[in-house]
């Protein structure tokens, strides 16, 4: 069968170091989403995002779009599509609310992967190290959609696979026992 990892949780948890970590790593494709917000330094338009004005945003068909931060983002269904002609197994980079649509949409196909931190003062300190801008951090951390997503949704309780992402190499060991078990074809 096919899975999309869907890899959710808070900014600054570790989402996109795991779906990068994955890529090169076991070649799991990544699904490359929408969003117009502006490019951070070092990010590329159709590698980290497609980066879309508001009028070129609305012109995409979405299998879900979300509001975030302020700014728009949105998976496609060919986006979807082609990451499944490379792969069986692909990640994709999602808010809560869209990985609670992934579950409406693809049942069983969609592997939920929550994101956390023991503590989210590390957060703010990971998002510095990043090299956010001081404003957008605190424009992010000000959010609703940023709190929300520190906690697990009850709609993805029963289904998602939780890590605490404090230490990388542990982190690591268990994304090699999630990989393997989603490679083992089932009977
Ligand atoms: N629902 C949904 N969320 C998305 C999509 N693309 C990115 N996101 C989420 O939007 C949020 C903000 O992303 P971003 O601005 O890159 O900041 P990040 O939290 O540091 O990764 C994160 O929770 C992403 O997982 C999408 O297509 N749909
Ligand atoms: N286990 C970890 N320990 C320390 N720093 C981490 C860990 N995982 C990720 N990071 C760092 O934290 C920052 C935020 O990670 P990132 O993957 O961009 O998060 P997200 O995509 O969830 O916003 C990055 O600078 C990344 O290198």
């Amino acid at each position: 069968m096919k899975h999309v990892i869907v890899i959710t949780g808070a900014t600054g948890t570790g989402k996109t170091t795991v779906s990068t970590y994955l890529k090169t790593k076991y070649q799991i494709p990544r699904i490359i989403t929408h969003t117009t917000r502006p490019m951070r330094l070092g990010e590329k338009d159709g590698v980290d995002y497609y980066f879309e004005s508001d009028a070129s945003f609305s012109k995409n068909h979405y299998l879900e779009s979300v509001t975030y931060a302020g700014y728009q983002y949105g998976s496609s269904y060919e986006g979807l599509e082609r990451a499944f002609e490379k792969s069986d197994l692909v990640s994709i980079v999602l808010d809560t609310k869209g990985a609670e649509t992934y579950v409406r949409e693809l049942k069983q196909q969609a592997f939920i992967l929550f994101l956390t931190v023991g503590k989210s003062v590390i957060l703010h300190e990971r998002l510095k190290d990043r090299g956010d801008q001081l404003e957008m951090i605190q424009s992010r951390i000000k959010s609703k959609e940023y709190s929300r997503d520190l906690t697990l949704p009850e709609a993805l309780k029963q289904m998602a696979t939780v890590i605490q992402n404090d230490d990388w190499k542990q982190t690591q060991d268990k994304l090699a026992a999630i990989v393997t078990a989603l490679k083992t074809p089932s009977l």
